[in-house]
C-alpha cells in the first residue's frame, strides 16, 4: 500500500505556497497549511529592521509564535514540512507547529524557497524540535520549479 502524504508549508507572501500546491500534486498528497494565529504583515517581515517581528524572532530562538489551528498528522505516514528561509533557518513558527505534534512512526522530509540560501533546507536545524521523527534530508525548491523535477524528487526519495 502507498504511503500517506501530507504536505504542510508556512509561506509569509506566497512563494512556499505556490511551490507546496505543486508538490502536493506531485506527491499524491494532502496539503495544510501552518498558519500563525497573528499573521505576518509586509512591516513584519522586513529584515532590513531590526526591530521587525521576524528580526525579534529570529533573536530569540526560543520564541515559539502561537498557530491559528492544530493540524492532524495522525493519519500520515510521510509529513512534508515547507517553509522560507529566514536568515538561512526555518521562521520560528514552524517550530511551534513541529513541538505541537507527535512525531513518533512518522517520517519528515522538508522544502523550502529562498532568495538564494540553500543552508537550512535539509531540516537538520529543525531536528530537535521533532526527536522522535525519522528525518529525510530536504532540499531548497526554486520558486518557479517544474511538477516534472517536484516528481522526480518525491520518486528518489523512495518513501
Ligand atoms: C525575514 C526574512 C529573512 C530572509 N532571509 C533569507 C536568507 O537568509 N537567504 C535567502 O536566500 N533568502 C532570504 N529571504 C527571502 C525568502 O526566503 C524568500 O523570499 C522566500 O521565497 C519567501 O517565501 P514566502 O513567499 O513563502 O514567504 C528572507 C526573507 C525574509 C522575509
Amino acid at each position: 500500500m502507498g504511503k500517506r502524504i501530507l504536505v504542510t508549508y508556512f509561506s509569509a507572501t506566497g512563494t512556499t505556497r505556490a511551490v507546496a500546491e505543486r508538490l502536493a500534486k506531485a506527491a499524491g498528497a494532502d496539503i495544510e497549511e501552518i498558519v500563525p494565529a497573528e499573521p505576518y504583515t509586509a512591516a513584519d517581515v522586513d529584515w532590513r529592521d531590526p526591530n521587525s517581528r521576524s528580526s525579534v524572532e529570529h533573536q530569540h530562538r526560543e520564541m515559539r509564535p502561537e498557530l491559528a489551528h492544530s493540524i492532524d498528522i495522525t493519519p500520515y505516514d510521510v509529513v512534508f514540512v515547507g517553509y522560507p528561509l529566514w536568515w538561512e533557518t526555518a521562521p520560528r513558527v514552524v517550530r511551534t507547529f513541529l513541538e505541537s505534534e507527535d512525531w513518533s512512526g512518522k517520517t519528515i522530509v522538508t522544502f523550502a524557497t529562498s532568495g538564494s540560501s540553500i543552508r537550512g533546507a535539509d531540516g537538520v536545524q529543525l531536528h530537535d524540535s521533532a526527536p522522535a521523527a525519522h528525518w529525510i534530508a530536504g532540499r531548497r525548491l526554486a520558486a518557479n520549479v517544474k511538477e516534472s523535477e517536484l516528481d522526480k524528487w518525491v520518486a528518489g526519495l523512495d518513501l
